[in-house]
């Protein structure tokens, strides 16, 4: 080792991460939205990977007038989700494949063979997982990947202690998720409390990743992920060892950044 080397307990992390602020949430949806648009009107064969949540839908409204102004197609394209509730039918109204049938689909031409999400309602949980990461690897493997962030720094449901090499798998939900995505619910006791998650090493090997954060509320996890040391304790810092992040921020989500990333 010579005195250039890094520590040998040190991540290697991105030297330049590539921050886009803009000025409120909807034109960082906007700015997101071209980044997935641009690469899939380059290679219309896309495999792309969506996130859930409150934090992309303005994003998916964005790329679907995109289709409606026949500037990209779907018709080639892949889909695979990030993660699934454990206990929700396909067709139940807070299913993470309702979501995206509202948000995206059944507004565009993507073919509904094309669109992967776990199976929440699968009897043998481990043969699901492994049928979702093999159809992702038979795919070729995701090219860009779309995430939200959590408060407590989760990425899909991998909360606090995923393991950067750790792979899709059945998750259980802290208290805290459960709480934030209580408003999607009726109630609080209707949040199912286990998923089936991308892992946060399925999440790594995709070519390029997006991360979209909006809103002040977000500002602590955007600093920790991107500023922050590398560790379990808050999953989105991981990000910061994969070559090909993109943080698409708004003003609030970036206040907490140290202002030479904000230049
Ligand atoms: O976009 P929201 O609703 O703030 O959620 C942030 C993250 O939390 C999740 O909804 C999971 O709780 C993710 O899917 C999302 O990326």
């Amino acid at each position: 080792m010579t005195s250039s080397d890094p520590p040998a307990t040190a991540e290697t992390t991105t030297p330049n991460p590539n921050v886009l602020i803009c000025d409120n949430a909807e034109a960082a949806s906007l700015r997101a939205a071209k980044l997935f648009a641009a690469s899939l009107h380059s290679w219309p064969d896309l495999k792309i990977g969506l996130a859930t949540g409150g934090t992309p839908v303005e994003m998916y409204a964005q790329l679907v007038r995109f289709y409606e102004q026949d500037l990209i197609s779907f018709a080639e394209a892949k889909t695979f989700n990030l993660d699934e509730y454990v206990g929700l039918a396909a067709d139940h109204p807070q299913s993470y494949r309702s979501f995206m049938e509202q948000q995206l689909f059944s507004h565009v031409n993507l073919d509904p063979r094309n669109a992967f999400l776990p199976n929440g309602m699968a009897t043998d949980v481990d043969a699901e997982i492994s049928r979702y990461e093999q159809l992702i690897t038979d795919s070729g493997g995701i090219d860009l990947q779309l995430l939200g962030i959590g408060h407590n720094g989760h990425i899909a449901f991998n909360e606090p202690g995923s393991a950067p090499d750790s792979r899709t798998r059945l998750v259980d939900l802290t208290e805290r998720t459960i709480a934030s995505n209580a408003r999607f619910f009726d109630s609080i006791d209707d949040v199912p409390k286990q998923a089936i998650t991308m892992g946060i090493g399925t999440i790594l090997e995709a070519k390029a990743i997006v991360l979209l954060a909006l809103g002040s509320d977000k500002a602590d996890a955007v600093r920790l992920a991107i500023e922050g040391e590398v560790s379990a304790s808050h999953p989105a810092s991981f990000l910061q060892t994969h070559a090909n992040v993109t943080y698409v921020l708004d003003e609030a989500a970036a206040k907490g950044l140290s202002s030479a990333l904000k230049q």
